[in-house]
């Protein structure tokens, strides 16, 4: 316990956190178990496809909620942790919404889940205001804010400061609970709801889990049904071939889905890491959003989203503008707008921007395109026609294995996670974003190459562990400090991306490490 922190961890909010621990656990982790099945039926040359016991939701007509209040106009949304700082620059940034994270660009370091959550609570209440150490007073506007809409944990994820009948809870339902608990009410009161967007599921089945965890939460806190809306992040790749199906299981609640692309990457090595060349992707710089496996994964998520009245959101580009290097911000911002003129021409109805540097080019470019109009959603995408051999069309992505690449996924994720083990969760690398998604795809291309017997196309050395191991060393003496500086980084870096036993997300091994 810290200063404040009883005014989140209430009796009552506890006792609701463990109701919903004690009727929805054992789901969860039935459905991680069936994770592991289905990804063991993949590693034994199993391919992923549509599901034919579910065709029948995918020919039937029928529609999600109509979009909540707040949520109707979503041009741009801006993401970033939940500290006091961040918290205020976001809502104040002019964005439409703001994915409050608490996960990809959080650490759950316990002083930032329950810090978050009272922040949160303080904003929606108008009293957050912050001092940063050199004076610098932050206050939330006036005039309009962005609508907040909150990122629980994954289902993965466990909260081992908050145990029930000796178990650890699920970091999900803590972080979604907590501020259901706290902030429901509160935002219904300012004409909004609350509102989450849900990370790295894997199937309908797991979609099923959260919309009966809402209906026994709002049960339970007397709101309506219909009041909590959801965004699926379509961010794995089984989860692609089940978009109708998510939006239907959640349909009541359903406000849409966001292209989560650099989890997509992740889980696009993931899932076929030992297939060999099929699904060998080149260096991460080469994977852009026009290679044929993540245009076809985009297109399919607009048309599917159109085609139920539910919101389609893009992803992330990775650029970060700078107020220091006039030539990285013209660059970035270049980069940017191109992405985001590619989402917005295809018919999406909104993205998301890492900065507030960035608000005025996204809403510039979807401007442009939706004019008047909050949305697009009367854009049905009929011309659009994606197969399961399109997603699964990985092998059709150019680009090589280079040593410039090796390096670069090394530094990337030693980088990250020794921030990431000192409470941060996102932070700019090289001039890019870096948070949990990405880091993710750095540590899981050095592991496929690695097992994949790679050999480096300007080099011709073959990827080998002492050959990750000395790249390691050299990256880290370019880094500022001292080598020892970055040996907890190190080994946990070698743990997720060399080790034979590859860990499901290179967060559960970091979380073991923290306090
Ligand atoms: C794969 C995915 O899931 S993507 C979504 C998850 N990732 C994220 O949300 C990342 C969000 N972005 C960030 O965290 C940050 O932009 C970073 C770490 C990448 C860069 O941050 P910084 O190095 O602080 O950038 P910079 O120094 O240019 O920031 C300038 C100002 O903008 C603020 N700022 C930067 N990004 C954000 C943001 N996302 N939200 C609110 N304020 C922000 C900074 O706090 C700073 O404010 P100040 O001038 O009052 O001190
Ligand atoms: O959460 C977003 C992603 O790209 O991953
Ligand atoms: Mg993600």
């Amino acid at each position: 316990m810290h200063p404040r922190y009883d005014e989140i961890l209430t009796p009552d909010a506890l006792a609701f956190l463990a109701e919903l621990h004690r009727a929805f656990d054992p789901r969860r982790r039935e459905l991680l178990d069936r994770r592991r099945r289905r990804e063991a039926e993949l590693a034994d040359g199993a391919l992923l496809d549509f599901l034919p016991e579910t065709r029948a939701i995918r020919e039937a007509d029928w529609r999600v909620a109509e979009p909540a209040p707040g949520l109707v106009d979503r041009r741009v949304e801006i993401t970033g942790p939940t500290d006091a700082k961040m918290t205020i620059n976001a809502l104040n940034s002019g964005a439409k919404v703001w994915l409050a994270d608490h996960e990809d660009a959080n650490t759950p370091l316990w002083e930032n889940v329950v810090s978050g959550q009272l922040n949160l609570r303080d904003a929606i209440d108008g009293k957050l205001d912050h001092t940063s150490p050199e004076g610098k007073r932050y206050t939330l506007n006036e005039g309009e804010l962005a609508t907040i809409v909150v990122r629980p944990r994954g289902w993965h994820l466990t909260e081992k400061h908050l145990l029930v009948d000796g178990e650890r809870t699920s970091g999900s339902l803590v972080d979604f609970g907590l501020y259901l608990f706290h902030c429901a009410r509160r935002q219904l009161d300012r004409g909004a709801g609350p509102y989450f967007y849900l990370p790295k599921m894997e199937s309908h089945l797991e979609a099923r889990l959260w919309n009966d965890v809402f209906l026994a939460a709002q049960d339970r806190l007397g709101l309506p049904r219909g009041t909590i809306r959801a965004t699926v992040l379509i961010e794995t790749f089984p989860a692609a071939f089940e978009m109708d199906e998510i939006l239907y299981e959640l349909r009541e609640h359903s406000a849409g889905l966001n292209a989560g692309r650099w989890d997509y990457m992740f889980s696009v090595i993931k899932k076929f890491r030992t297939r060999g060349a099929d699904f060998l992707l080149p260096d991460r710089n080469a994977v852009t959003m026009t290679v044929p496996f993540m245009r076809a994964y985009t297109e399919l998520l607009v048309r599917t989203c159109h085609r139920r009245g539910a919101h389609a959101i893009g992803g992330m580009a990775a650029f970060i503008p700078s107020r220091r290097d006039p030539q990285v911000n013209e660059t970035a911002l270049a980069k940017v707008r191109d992405d985001k003129t590619r989402e917005a021409n295809d018919g999406f109805d909104g993205s998301w921007v890492a900065h507030p540097d960035l608000v005025p080019i996204c809403r510039e470019v979807f401007d442009a395109v939706l004019g008047d109009r909050p949305h697009q959603l009367d854009r049905t995408r009929d011309d659009v026609r994606v197969a399961a051999a399109d997603l699964l069309s990985v092998h059709a992505t150019p680009g090589g294995h280079t040593e410039a690449g090796l390096r670069n996924a090394v530094s990337v994720g030693v980088q990250y996670l020794s921030a990431w083990l000192r409470g941060t969760g996102a932070v700019a690398i090289f001039n890019l974003m870096e948070d949990a998604a990405t880091a993710e795809i750095s540590r899981s291309q050095v592991w496929q190459w690695l097992h994949n017997d790679v050999t480096l196309d300007d080099t011709g050395a073959r990827v080998t562990r002492e050959l990750v191991e000395r790249i390691a060393d050299e990256e880290i003496g370019r880094l500022p400090g001292e080598p020892g500086d970055y040996a907890a980084a190190r080994a946990l870096f070698m743990e997720v991306a060399v080790a034979d036993d590859f860990a499901d997300f290179l967060t559960v091994p970091a979380y073991e490490r923290m306090p």
